[in-house]
C-alpha cells in the first residue's frame, strides 16, 4: 500500500574496530523507507554491506548509529514478525520438510494443536510445490527444493516483512527463474512487504517496485532509490517488450559500472544529495508511454 510506512531506516552506520587503527565504517548515514506491500530489492557491489544491512533490520545486528523502526516501534532484536530466507537454506537436517516447517509455526503459535500446526505448515509446503516430498530431510532434496522449504518456512510465520538475502543465488537458472516467478506471484497476492538483497539486475527488475542503490564500501552510501515504472502484472520473458525496460536497465547497470565507485567524488565536486531523502529517481525517457503507445497502435493495425 503506497504511502503506508511499515519500516523506517533512520540513519544507520556500521562500524569496526580496525586492529590499531581506529574503526572502519562500512555505511554511513543509511535512511530508507518501505511502505507495507512493497518489495524493495537492495544492489551493491560485495563488501558495500548490505548483508549487515538486513541482518540489522532482522536484529541479528545492531547498528553503530541510529535506528530502525518496524511498525511504529524501535527493533530491539529478532522477531518472528521479520522473517529471514538466507542464501543457504539453514534446514534443521534430522527433521523432514514438514518438520522444519511446522516447527517454525509452532515456534509462532505456541498454544496451536499439532493437527492446526501441521495443516498450516502444510498450506505453505504446497505453496511452494513440494506437498509430495512433505516427509524427506533435506539431503533428499535438491538445492531448489531445500530453498523452496526456507520459502515456505519463512511464510508460514505470515510475517509483517520477509528479508531474503540473495535467496536464488546458488541456483541453477531455471529453477532461479521458476522460484522468483513463485516468490512474486505469492508477494503480489498476499501484498507481502519484502526487503531483498541480489546482485541480480534483471531479478531486481523482475521482482522490485524499487531498487535500492548502494554505492562501494566502504563509507557506503545509499545513492539513490530508484522507482520500477514497468507495470506490476509483468512477465519474466516478456521484460525486455516492456516500454521503459532497457532504461532502467541501463541505469542500474551504469551505476554498477561507473557511479557505485564515483559518487563519493561526485559529492566532493558538490553534487545535492541529502543522505535523509535520497532522491527516487524514474529512469524512464518521456518517449516510454509514447512508444507504447504507438507499438500498441501498430500492433493493432496490423491485427486488423
Ligand atoms: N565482524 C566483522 N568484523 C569486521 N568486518 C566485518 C565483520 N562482518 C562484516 N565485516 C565487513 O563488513 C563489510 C560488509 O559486509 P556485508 O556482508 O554486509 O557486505 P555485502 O554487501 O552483503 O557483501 P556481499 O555482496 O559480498 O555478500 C565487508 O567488508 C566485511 O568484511
Amino acid at each position: 500500500m503506497p504511502g503506508d510506512r511499515l519500516i523506517s531506516i533512520e540513519g544507520i552506520a556500521r562500524r569496526y574496530p580496525r586492529k590499531g587503527e581506529g574503526e572502519l565504517t562500512i555505511f554511513e548515514d543509511l535512511w530508507l523507507s518501505i511502505d507495507r506491500g512493497e518489495f524493495v530489492c537492495i544492489i551493491g557491489h560485495s563488501g558495500c554491506g548490505k548483508t549487515t544491512v538486513l541482518n540489522i533490520l532482522a536484529g541479528l545486528d545492531t547498528p553503530s548509529a541510529g535506528v530502525v523502526i518496524v511498525d511504529g516501534k524501535e527493533i530491539d532484536g529478532p522477531s518472528l514478525d521479520r522473517a529471514v530466507i538466507f542464501q543457504g537454506h539453514a534446514l534443521l537436517p534430522w527433521m523432514s520438510v514438514l518438520g522444519n516447517v511446522a516447527y517454525a509455526v509452532s515456534a509462532r503459535h505456541p498454544k496451536w494443536s499439532r493437527a492446526k500446526v501441521r495443516e498450516h505448515a502444510m498450506r505453505f509446503i504446497e505453496l511452494v510445490g513440494l506437498g509430495a516430498a512433505a516427509n524427506r530431510r533435506p539431503a533428499e532434496l535438491s538445492g531448489g527444493m531445500k530453498q523452496r522449504v526456507g520459502i515456505a518456512r519463512a511464510l508460514s510465520l505470515e510475517p509483517k516483512t520477509l528479508l531474503m538475502d540473495e535467496p536464488f543465488s546458488a541456483l541453477d537458472a531455471l529453477t532461479r527463474g521458476t522460484l522468483q516467478d513463485e516468490v512474486r506471484r505469492i508477494c503480489v497476492t498476499s501484498d507481502q512487504t519484502v526487503l531483498m538483497i541480489t546482485h541480480d539486475v534483471d531479478e531486481a527488475i523482475y521482482l522490485a517496485d524499487k531498487i535500492v542503490l548502494m554505492t562501494n564500501g566502504p563509507g557506503a552510501r545509499v545513492a539513490e532509490v530508484v522507482k520500477n515504472t514497468l507495470p506490476r502484472e509483468r512477465l519474466r520473458g516478456e521484460l525486455h517488450r516492456l516500454p521503459g525496460y532497457y532504461e532502467l536497465r541501463n541505469h542500474l547497470m551504469d551505476f554498477l559500472v561507473t557511479r557505485s565507485a564515483t559518487f563519493a567524488q561526485e559529492l566532493e565536486n558538490g553534487l545535492e544529495w541529502d543522505a535523509r531523502s535520497p532522491p527516487l529517481v524514474q529512469p524512464v525517457s518521456d518517449a516510454a508511454p509514447a512508444l507504447a503507445q504507438a507499438i500498441e497502435t501498430e500492433t493493432g493495425r496490423t491485427a486488423s
